[in-house]
């Protein structure tokens, strides 16, 4: 027996390497990574731990392609109206009078923890004091790429727009190759709240610095019209005269766009977000997403923040896709359930640059794994165990989950930080709210 290693067996195991299920299969954890994925009948060996799986669903841990982890403070705060009366008279007023470092690391906890607890391992997060959020992403054990928020306004933490670049550079420097779990990144918040000379800033800063360029574009109708009247383009157009449409710019929303901007986002590699929750609830429209991956670009899924969707469960969210599309062309193969799951975990690993770690239990990747328990009234019986992941599970669901090998969630409770205190604290923080 070979210490520590972990040998997870039983249940269900969804590689997410291909379309197959192995029933009554196992998996290996050895250092932190994926030692091997054994089918049933074949001899499995002795490990220090070993996980019952029996009755659950083994596989990669969600991937949550774009998050603001510490809106979950401006949960329910500004609800049924569109986006830029949710932004302008409610979200951005709040966060001049409400955003500072600690709330930032109050709202960031209980994201980690509400991520964490169903199912998603990564989040890829953008916002303003990031490094808070570091802190918590260290602290809760969720593995995250991380970003400096860049806006043309004075911004918390960031009160000169003038250094907003600098500031989010700063941020990538010193959480760069610093902890195996934390990605830094930089996020543009829009083409227009950005100026063409900041949003070329901060991609050349990520250049220099090789990590990810994301940005919310193409979010509204109303976004789109008015470049088109001013300047006769389409956002992308922009982005891609700026050379900013690259592999490793992470395109986040997409919902307005017509054929030709797909070409050329996928001409270039670029990878997109996609986030119907936040979406539909804001009324922005739906991305065209299934087309976009028709063109070959990596699509994610995700929630944007608690604030728009109003929660942040993988599993709603892929529920919500796989049944919108479906409505929205009259069709229903539309986004299958297969589909939908690569979307989440193999896909959304693409679309946010960790393809090559983790997003599915391919040996010697991150063992980022968790385990659904399928023996639930819900969850009965269990034909398939795919279509129950997608249309009936919720996150609620899920019994245990590992990051890198760490057991962080057992029997449905959180293991790295106390949820009930980051709970009071969050309670205490929204009482000042009006
Ligand atoms: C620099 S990113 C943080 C910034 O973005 C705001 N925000 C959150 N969700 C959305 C969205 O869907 N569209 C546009 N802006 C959004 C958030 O409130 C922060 O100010
Ligand atoms: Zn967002």
């Amino acid at each position: 027996m070979t210490r520590g290693t972990t040998l997870i067996k039983g249940g269900w195991v969804l590689p997410m390497t291909d379309r197959e299920v192995y029933d009554g299969g196992a998996v290996l954890v050895k250092d932190g990574v994926v030692g091997a994925v054994f089918r049933a009948g074949d001899t499995l060996p002795e490990a220090e731990t070993v996980v019952n799986a029996t009755g659950c669903v083994v596989m990669p841990g969600l991937v949550n392609t774009h998050c603001h982890s510490p809106m979950s403070l401006f949960r329910g705060l500004a609800d049924d109206m569109p986006l830029a009366s949710w932004l302008n008279e409610h979200i951005f007023p709040a966060e001049a009078a409400h955003i500072n470092p600690e709330t930032v690391r109050a709202g960031a906890l209980l994201s980690c923890a509400e991520m964490l607890l169903s199912g998603t391992t990564t989040v890829c997060d953008g916002y303003f004091y990031e490094g808070e959020v570091a802190e918590a992403v260290v602290e809760t054990g969720i593995r995250g790429v991380l970003a400096h928020g860049v806006i043309d306004f004075p911004a918390p933490g960031v009160p000169d727009p003038s250094v907003n670049v600098e500031k989010a550079a700063a941020f990538v420097e010193a959480w760069k190759d610093r902890f195996s779990l934390i990605t830094p990144s930089i996020f543009c918040h829009t083409p227009y709240t950005c100026s063409e000379k900041t949003l070329s800033a901060a991609k050349e800063a990520c250049r220099l610095l090789g990590v990810l360029f994301q940005i919310h574009v193409a979010e509204t109708e109303d976004e789109v019209q008015r470049l088109k009247e001013e300047r006769g383009i389409s956002p992308y157009q922009l982005l891609d005269d700026l050379h900013i449409l690259d592999e490793s710019t992470l395109l986040i929303h997409n919902v307005w766009m017509n054929n030709g901007d797909m070409d050329l986002v996928a001409r270039r590699g670029a990878t997109a977000s996609h986030n119907p929750g936040s979406n539909t609830k804001l009324a922005s429209g739906l991305c065209p997403a299934q087309a976009l991956m028709d063109k070959g670009i990596h699509v994610g899924l995700g929630t944007d923040g608690a604030a728009s969707n109003n929660n942040l469960d993988l599993f709603n969210e892929m529920q919500v896709t796989a049944k919108l599309h479906k409505a929205y062309s009259l069709d229903p193969v539309a986004m299958d359930a297969w589909t939908v799951l690569e979307m989440a975990t193999r896909e959304g690993a693409k679309a946010i640059g960790l393809g090559g770690s983790i997003g599915s239990l391919l040996p010697g990747k991150r063992a980022d794994i968790i385990l659904v328990d399928m023996n639930k009234p819900h969850l009965t019986p269990t034909h398939n165990p795919v279509s129950h992941l997608v249309y009936a599970a919720s996150g609620a669901d899920v019994r245990d989950v590992f990051v890198e090998g760490r057991q962080v969630v057992k029997e449905g409770r959180l293991l790295t930080v106390d949820v009930d205190s980051v709970m009071a604290e969050v309670n205490r923080i929204a009482a000042f709210m009006g």
